[in-house]
Formats: structure tokens, sequence, C-alpha cells
């Protein structure tokens, strides 16, 4: 199995902050992740400005989109984002339109699986559709009542879909080598990183362990 991508999500508001993140722990992750919420205060001049720095790292932009996914997602690929998520909530339609705008721009798309109540119908639907990533989600707000990514990630990984398969949701150095172990290709980290006090230690510390386990 090929090593895991480290994806770090950057969920900051502030544009020169979220700049000044990156440039920090670059060297220690595959991918950038512009957060919900930073992408929808900052829109897509943030991806313009991070593909200009970052030619060879991924841009995945974390839009979340509900509904006009192919007229939502289709901006952001044009300027830059190798990757777009949209809810498998959403629907089907709404996820085969951002598939559509992915395949038009040589890109890729992400369902996140935050909230969907059958999640294996839903990672298969979206897999014959198209789609080159579901993402295992556990959000911020469902993290802070105490749920964890762990049991989805493993019956997501176990379907043996021909999806690469992200997990997110409060990963840390104490469970990363878990996700890898469970069968992740992409492991999204965001407060174990940007909430360390040296943000590009902690990215180091996690790609060391990704890489040894
Ligand atoms: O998409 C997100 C919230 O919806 C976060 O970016 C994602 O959960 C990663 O952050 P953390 O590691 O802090 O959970």
């Amino acid at each position: 199995m090929a090593t895991p991508l480290i994806q770090m999500a950057l969920d900051s508001l502030d544009f020169d902050a979220t700049v000044a993140l990156a440039e920090q722990v670059a060297d220690s992750v595959d991918i950038f992740e512009i957060g919900t919420p930073c992408i929808k205060h900052n829109g897509v001049n943030l991806v313009k400005e991070l593909r200009a720095r970052f030619p060879n790292h991924l841009l995945l932009v974390d839009l979340k989109t509900m509904d006009a996914g192919e007229y939502e997602a289709t901006p952001f690929y044009a300027a830059g984002a190798d990757i777009c998520t949209v809810l498998g909530v959403s629907g089907l339609a709404t996820c085969t339109g951002v598939i559509k705008a992915a395949n038009a721009h040589g890109a890729e798309a992400q369902i996140d699986l935050i909230n969907v109540d059958d999640k294996a119908a839903c990672a298969r639907a979206c897999a014959e559709a198209g789609a080159q990533i579901v993402g295992v989600h556990t959000g911020l707000d469902a993290q802070a009542a105490g749920h964890t990514p762990f049991n989805d990630l493993a019956l997501i990984a176990d379907l043996g879909l021909s999806v690469r398969v992200s997990v997110a949701g409060g990963i840390n150095q104490s469970t990363v080598q878990d996700v890898v172990r469970a069968g992740a290709d992409i492991i999204v980290v965001g407060a174990a990183i940007y909430g360390a006090a040296s943000p590009a230690e902690a990215a180091r510390e996690i790609r060391e362990l990704v890489d040894a386990a």
C-alpha cells in the first residue's frame, strides 16, 4: 500500500495567517486544505494565492457543497483546486455535478460523508458515479460531543471501493498510526497542527509517524 497523503486543514479565517501557516508546515504535508470557514471568508483569491505559492502541493477546497454542484465548484477548479468537496447528504445529482466539474478540469471530487446516515450506500453510489475520493469525517461540533471517525473509517475502508478514502476528525499524534493501519489513503490533520506551540514541529511529528507506520 502506498504511504498515505497528509492533508493539513487551514481553518483560520485570516488570509495572511493562513498563508503563513501553510509556509510553516509545507515541508511535511502533501495537501493543503482550505477549510470551509476559511474559503467562505476569503473566496477564490486564496485558492489563487496558495496555487501560486505552492505549485507542487495538492490543494483541496473544502466547499462542502450542498446544491448547484457543478456551478459552485467550477470557479474553484478553474482557480487551481485539485480537489473540491461536496456533501454526501446533498444527494447524487449535486455530487455528480461536482464530479463533472472536476473531470472538466482534470481534477478530483471528494464526497464528504459527514452526517450521512447510510455511509456505505452513499460511498458506493458516489464511487459508481465516478468520485475519486470519499471522506469519512467527524466534524468539529460532533467531536465536541465526543464522537470520533474511527468506526466509520473501518466500515468504508473495508468496502474495498475503487476510490481513495480520506479521514478527518481530531486526528493527532496518538491516533495517526491507527488510521494508517485502518486503511486511510489521506489523513487530515487540523487542530493537532495549527493548535500546537510549533505547528512546523507538530507537522514533522505527524509525517514521521505516518512514514513509520
Ligand atoms: O473539515 C473540518 C471541519 O469541518 C476540519 O478541517 C477537519 O475536521 C480537520 O480538522 P481537525 O483535525 O481539527 O478535526
